[in-house]
């Protein structure tokens, strides 16, 4: 038996393969993973010497935790085909965008445990943010379990389900949203002479060294912000530019589209 199987090695199932292995102390030998794709299988292998196999069915019949990440419109094909292999102990852990508890079970057809799960790709370096839904059937002994796998990748935080789509729209789509904002800070120091590898390495060292600071002090953001903002010097015009473009109203919107998002994909 695999203590964790993982259908689906695309982005997310690879960020969590290399999390739980690099980070979370979990043996190589304790997973199995499966894909449609017969390549992405070899490769995942020879990554990380896990069990690999083209055979979703051997992944649930051989493991304890069946950790679904295929794309949303995949849930039923993939699904369907397994459901008289879940029986009792397997639990099924759904990082599915939008994919409610609910049909997961309805699409099995039975009451097997399932669990939400949002990480986000740092994950892949222990560093995610990660988003946790308990079916309610699940005990306390699982759900530490559960939780303490999760946590072994980065911050995981236990949310009632109603509010996974608003997780999904913040911290899951979060990475793509700074990634953006560091390559425009990046371009910003471009277009004032600097060359786009020194301008990326401090653009970079900013955003990181500014949230290990919220993090470390637990001071709200905008006091850490007025103390850069000198009076009449350089930080209140940056500032008064951001405000002019919107910055905030902006941000607040891509979170709120992305939850909607999330939410159309779940009807
Ligand atoms: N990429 C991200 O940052 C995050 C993704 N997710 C969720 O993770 C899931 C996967 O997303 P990605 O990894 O980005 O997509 P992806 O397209 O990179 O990976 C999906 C993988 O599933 C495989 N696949 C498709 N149908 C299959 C089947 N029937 N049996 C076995 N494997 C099958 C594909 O070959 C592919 O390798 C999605 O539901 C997404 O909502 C959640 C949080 C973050
Ligand atoms: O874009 C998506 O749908 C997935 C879920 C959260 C991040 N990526």
């Amino acid at each position: 038996m695999f203590r964790i199987g993982i259908i689906g090695c695309g982005n997310m199932g690879e960020a969590l393969i290399k999390g739980f292995i690099e980070k979370g102390g979990v043996r190589s030998t304790d997973i199995i993973v499966s894909d449609i794709d017969p390549e992405r299988v070899k490769q995942i292998v020879n990554r990380y010497n896990v069990a690999g196999t083209e055979s979703n069915r051997k992944v649930v019949d051989l493991s304890q935790l069946i950790i679904l990440a295929v794309k949303p419109k995949d849930i039923e094909n993939t699904l369907e085909p397994l459901k008289d292999l879940f029986d009792e102990g397997k639990i099924v852990v759904s990082v599915l965008a939008g994919v409610k508890i609910e049909r997961i079970k309805n699409i099995l057809g039975k009451d097997i445990p399932v669990v939400r799960v949002m990480p986000n790709t740092p994950a892949v370096i222990g560093e995610g943010a990660v988003g946790i839904s308990f079916d309610p059937v699940i005990d306390q002994e699982k759900r530490k379990e559960i939780k303490d796998l999760f946590s072994s990748v980065g911050l995981a935080i236990v949310v009632e389900e109603s509010l996974m789509d608003a997780v999904t729209g913040l911290s899951g789509s979060g990475p793509a949203y700074v990634f953006t904002f560091i390559d425009a800070l990046a371009q910003g120091g471009v277009k004032c002479g600097l060359s786009y590898r020194e301008a990326l390495d401090l653009a970079v060292q900013t955003v990181l060294g500014s949230a290990m600071l919220i993090k470390e002090t637990g001071e709200h953001p905008s006091v850490l912000r007025d103390r850069v903002t000198s009076p009449g010097g350089t930080t209140i015009y940056g500032l008064h530019e951001l405000e002019k473009g919107s910055l905030r109203d902006t941000v607040i919107n891509a979170v709120e589209s992305a939850t909607k998002r999330s939410k159309e994909l779940s009807e």
